[in-house]
């Protein structure tokens, strides 16, 4: 459904942002995309959105290039941004004025997800605090079941009980058809979410599993102590004991720390990417 090939881009000369990223994600999946703080995630989610364009190789959505932004495209994506503006109106005016761009916006799932979110409907947009319009735009976004939605930090700024119902809504959405991405540097908040991690570093995309595959190949556990005996590919200790990935010799599951993989992975990658070759 999203298919980057040799992705070239750069904000400024002689300063590659991205060097031959190379990126395929499909229909039916919830993307969690990961990286530091500046490795370039909101940059590669306007490139898919269509709102940067390519210096080099190509960028394709549902086989249209997403740089020309066709109507048809446009129809079948949306992008929550992580900075956005809302108008001085209410939801219901909102409502009238962007839905007719979505043909398969859904009005009655849109109040639900608000109602979810414990958002007043009667409220002009403008007097609601950063957290509230943030849920109304992913309310919004989830409602227009376009096949592609692409979300930037959406939990930035969302409160702990927030977070859950945001998983509770996205989960509920996903579909065969749909592609969603979602980006963050707060990797705990996609935990039971997302059903694939991407990583973003160094100027490409570094990993790119799902987690059915994670966790065949690799096990994570908290030890009392370490053993050298045991095949430990990672291990962060502190006062409770050492949180360890190791490799899975067996079939047993185990559940997935992400904070870990992703600590393991941007630290000491080739091991565990030689897992998964
Ligand atoms: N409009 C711009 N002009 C010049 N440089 C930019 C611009 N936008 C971003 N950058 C630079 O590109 C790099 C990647 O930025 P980007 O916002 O894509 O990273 P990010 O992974 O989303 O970061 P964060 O987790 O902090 O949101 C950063 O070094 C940033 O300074």
């Amino acid at each position: 459904m999203i298919n980057i090939q040799s992705l070239k881009f750069s904000y400024r000369q002689n300063r590659p942002l991205f060097e031959d990223l190379s990126l395929h994600l499909e229909a039916g999946h919830i993307y969690g995309l990961l990286g530091k703080n500046g490795a370039g995630k909101s940059t590669l989610l306007k490139q898919i959105a269509g709102l940067l364009f390519p210096d080099g190789g190509s960028c394709e959505v549902m086989g249209y290039k997403a740089s020309r932004r066709q109507p048809a495209f446009l129809r079948e994506i949306f992008l929550v941004p992580e900075e956005f503006y809302l108008p001085k109106v209410s939801i219901r005016h909102y409502v009238i004025a962007n839905a007719p761009f979505y043909p398969r916006f859904d009005e009655q799932a849109f109040y639900s997800y608000l109602k979810e979110f414990a958002i007043p409907q009667n409220q002009q947009l403008t007097n609601m605090s950063y957290g509230q319009k943030k849920k109304v735009i992913i309310s919004f976004a989830l409602a227009t079941n376009t096949k592609v939605l692409i979300m930037d930090e959406p939990t930035n700024g969302l409160d702990i009980p927030s977070k859950s119902q945001f998983r509770k809504v996205m989960a509920a959405a996903v579909t065969d058809d749909k592609c969603m991405v979602i980006s963050t540097h707060q990797v705990r908040d996609l935990d039971n979410l997302i059903d694939s991690i991407v990583i973003i570093d160094d100027h490409k995309i570094i990993f790119n599993q799902d987690v059915g595959t994670v966790t065949d190949k690799l096990s994570f556990k908290m030890l009392a102590q370490l053993d050298d005996r045991m095949p430990v590919l990672y291990a962060d200790s502190s006062l409770r004991g050492h949180a360890v990935i190791l490799k899975n010799e067996g079939t047993e599951q185990s559940k997935i720390d992400m904070e870990l993989l992703f600590n393991a992975i941007l630290s000491n990658r080739q091991p565990i990417q030689e897992l998964f070759n």
